[in-house]
């Protein structure tokens, strides 16, 4: 079968949601979908088929049973199996409905017939194989956070958005009046995602500019120094970008770090404060946290 995709589903117990989206985001796989049923948690989650053996699956289900069975709940019962390009594409879009994030996102699968109108600043997204719906609380963070930052005299910000996925922050930032996002990614599906999303939601390609690769992007000749970063990345990740990120940082620059673990906080906050951070505030949804910081003066 070409262009295949594993659908692993998972039935758990929906306190372990976190835990369980965590794995999966280690494992690799990006886009992910759940729902409540009575009183289990249904997940499904796609990952393209060459990226994954299978003897890798059994053991990423043997990896959720002993994380469940560590915090002394039920197994979680897992499957998976192949699809094919064209079902993989439905399968992830019945699960995914509109969802309104802080004060002022709605986010909206591009699928659906397009809002006459909405108070909310409207984020169409079809995010494709990349991570970044909305439906995870690290990204939910981050754009609550984007929201208190953007919330006045966002017109001359330039900004950087680190691990950009389907560009779901970029086009937060920029439907709030950021002038100009560079994102970047490691995953080349990530980025067609994020310059595919940017043109739904009639971005212009100079206002969203998207490239493969990680902050070395952004550190090469040519590249604007950035008013603010955000990096939803998992906590070691960050650790390595941190060092670097003062070479794109304007005095001022302020910083959105997602992806955390609450038990990762010390090791992040230790790193900002080696490289001339500050730590203003520290958000909390579940097991995830995300810092806002500042340059030092
Ligand atoms: C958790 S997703 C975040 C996506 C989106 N920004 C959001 O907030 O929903 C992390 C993304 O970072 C990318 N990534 C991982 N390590 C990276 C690195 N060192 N540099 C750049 N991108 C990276 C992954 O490919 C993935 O698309």
């Amino acid at each position: 079968m070409s262009n295949s995709w594993w659908e692993f589903t998972i039935r758990c117990d929906p306190v372990i949601e976190d835990l369980v989206f965590w794995r999966l985001e280690q494992f690799g796989f990006k886009g992910s979908a759940s729902e409540i049923k009575g009183d289990y948690l249904l997940l499904h989650s796609y990952l393209p088929q060459d990226r994954v053996e299978l003897l890798d699956l059994a053991a990423l289900s043997l990896w959720l049973h002993q994380d469940a069975l560590a915090l002394k709940f039920p197994l979680p019962q897992t499957q998976w199996q192949l699809i094919d390009e064209e079902d993989w594409a439905s399968s992830w879009k019945q699960y995914w409905e509109p969802q309104e994030i802080g004060d002022r996102f709605l986010i909206y699968p591009a699928w659906l017939p397009p809002l006459e109108t909405s108070e909310r600043a409207v984020i169409r997204l079809d995010p494709g194989a990349a991570f970044g719906t909305g439906t995870h609380p690290t990204t939910q963070l981050c754009l609550e956070s984007i929201e208190m930052r953007l919330s006045e005299e966002a017109e001359e910000l330039v900004l950087a958005d680190i691990g950009c996925g389907s560009g779901i922050l970029s086009i937060g930032a920029i439907l709030l009046g950021a002038k100009q996002v560079y994102g970047v990614d490691l995953d080349p599906l990530a980025v067609r995602a994020a310059i595919n999303n940017g043109a739904l939601n009639q971005i212009d390609p100079q206002q969203l500019i998207v490239q493969r690769g990680s902050i070395n992007r952004l550190t090469q000749a040519g590249s604007p120094k950035f008013d603010g970063i955000f990096c939803n990345i998992l906590a070691e990740v960050i650790i390595d970008l941190i060092p670097h990120m003062s070479a794109i940082a304007k005095p001022k620059c302020w910083g959105i770090f997602s992806g955390i673990l609450l038990d990762q906080t010390k090791p992040i906050a230790n790193t900002l404060e080696a490289h001339g951070w500050v730590v203003a505030t520290l958000w909390k949804r579940g097991d995830w946290c995300c810092f806002n910081a500042r340059r030092a003066e």
